[in-house]
């Protein structure tokens, strides 16, 4: 496991120690939240807590670490020597990996002593907003495709060994069948898969001997790239010759085809498909890449392409067009002098970006047919009963109110306990399970609100009781010291 515990803004070291100093380590409740979905999608999907914990566990500071921190020359041996004996001791909840969120709902919350809550936001920020960018890209990648397999392939346009191996990850776990990530597959037993480069090809005298050299090599996996010279007068007739001699030759075809990385994809399949029908090789795999996102692929599906399979790489695994999930951590209560927490607020002249105040949880309100309503963000404190009405009420247009009777709805909390006083009591899932978890949260979303431009907004309420604290912390603010 990597030490992480340097991964971190110096102004946070800082304030750490200024909190020294004052002696002032007041247990505090921070959120991490997104304001704005990506790609003005409706949703996000939550990914990147398994390395969240595992940075939570090994945060430690190492002889290097404070030699480090010493010749800075901002910090004083007594704060030095209390960091040598560091260790996370706090309470984290956490919405789990894979599942799908909405702006403002606490995606990781953090009980903490103020130095230990102040010092792990920025590598928190750093894992969940990455890798639930990528996810939530790749979920978009994946809508796009209905169905089709998409293979993930951004590896060598990554911003770096690590957003290629954990934006792999994420990739997976939002609905990709495979990696072409090798390290990825290692370390996180996801499937990996390939076809090969326009250099193969090169480096034969001759596209066919070329191809059958592969055939030869990986009957059970031969995907050929068809567009290396010319698609369809040789490309796709060399793949077929290639294809009838393994037939010839008694190997029972199954993962098979051609790929397809340039030109009219649309005009291309169509006619690729119609040559290897004609040939008997109905089954064949028709893949695609080439610049692909989701945007592409949609356009692609209506115009009638013939592609089954689909390889997208740098749109996905950099999510190009919206390159930032924007994820924040704010500051949303502290504990008083008697114990209890005194629920904070930051205002704002965007009322977007007012905070919700005190210590909260999650709730997913779900229709009769277990449809995603809305969400309820509720005081942590508060129980709901479904045998009873439940009113949920626009947080901004407060008339805008929904009554849903018993029987019409159930709840559900989706944030659960990762960390108790800085033991892990959470076990997270593999990535493949993540993935089928995945799976069955996006279908709880309505196609209108998946579909790519435009999408139908999926409500986030505030309960009765938070409102009122919100309103309250609002109405004081300028009459008394908050
Ligand atoms: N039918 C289509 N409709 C919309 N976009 C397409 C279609 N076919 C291909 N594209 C996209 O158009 C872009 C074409 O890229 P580009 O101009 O680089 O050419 P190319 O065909 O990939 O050629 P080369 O790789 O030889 O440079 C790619 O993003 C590709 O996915
Ligand atoms: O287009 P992307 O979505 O980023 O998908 C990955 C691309 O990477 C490869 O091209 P590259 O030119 O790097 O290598 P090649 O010679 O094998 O085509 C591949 O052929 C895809 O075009
Ligand atoms: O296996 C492939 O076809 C592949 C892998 C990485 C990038 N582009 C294509």
């Amino acid at each position: 496991m990597r030490n992480l515990t340097l991964l971190t803004d110096l102004y946070e070291l800082t304030m750490m120690q200024g909190y020294f100093k004052t002696d002032n380590n007041r247990t505090v409740i921070f959120d991490a939240f997104h304001r704005k979905n990506p790609c003005d999608g409706a949703y996000a999907i939550s990914c990147g807590l398994e390395q969240v914990i595992d940075y939570i566990k090994n945060l430690h500071f190492t002889e290097d670490d404070i030699a480090y921190l010493r010749s800075l020359s901002i910090f004083d041996e007594d704060f030095l020597e209390y960091l040598s004996n560091f260790h996370f001791t706090g309470d984290i909840y956490a919405i789990p990996e894979g599942t799908v969120i909405f702006p403002r709902e606490p995606i990781v919350k953090v009980i903490a002593p103020i130095m230990e809550a102040q010092l792990v936001e920025t590598a928190i920020l750093n894992i969940i907003n990455h890798q639930s960018l990528i996810a939530t890209k790749a979920a978009r990648v994946c809508y796009a495709a209905k169905g089709d397999g998409i293979m993930e392939f951004g590896l060598r346009r990554a911003q770096g060994p690590d957003a290629g191996i954990y934006g792999a990850r994420a990739a997976v776990i939002a609905g990709c069948v495979g990696t072409s990530n090798v390290l990825t597959g290692q370390m996180f037993g996801v499937p990996v898969k390939g076809t090969h480069a326009h250099s193969w090809i090169m480096s034969f005298p001759d596209e066919y001997t070329a191809f059958k050299t592969y055939a030869d090599l990986y009957p059970d996996a031969c995907i050929l790239l068809v567009d290396t010279y010319d698609t369809l007068r040789s490309g796709v007739p060399n793949a077929i010759r290639v294809f009838k001699e393994m037939r010839e030759k008694g190997i029972d075809l199954k993962d098979y085809g051609i790929r397809l990385d340039s030109g009219d994809l649309a005009y291309l399949t169509k006619k690729a498909r119609k040559m290897l029908d004609d040939a008997g090789f109905e089954d064949a795999i028709i893949s695609a890449s080439s610049d692909l996102d989701e945007y592409l692929i949609d356009s692609l599906k209506t115009q009638g392409a013939a592609i089954t399979s689909w390889g997208v790489g740098t749109n996905l695994i950099t999510s190009k067009d919206n390159p930032a999930f924007g994820g924040v951590y704010k500051l949303a209560a502290v504990m008083g002098d008697d114990g209890t927490f005194i629920p904070k607020i930051k205002l704002s002249e965007n009322s977007e970006k007012i905070t919700n105040p005190g210590n909260k949880t999650v709730y997913r309100v779900y229709d009769a047919d277990g449809m995603i309503k809305a969400d309820l963000i509720a005081l942590a404190d508060e129980t709901y009963d479904e045998s009873q009405p439940l009113l949920l009420f626009d947080p901004v247009e407060t008339w805008k109110k929904t009554l849903m009777e018993p029987g019409e709805y159930s709840m559900r909390e989706i944030m659960v306990k990762v960390f108790d006083k800085g033991e892990c009591v959470y076990d997270s899932p593999n990535v493949m399970d993540i993935q089928k978890y995945c799976k069955q949260e996006q279908a709880t979303l309505w196609d209108e609100s998946k579909r790519l431009i435009n999408p139908q907004v999926v409500h986030v309420d505030l309960s009765q009781k938070l409102y009122d604290l919100k309103q309250e912390l609002l109405h004081n603010y300028g009459r008394e010291k908050l």
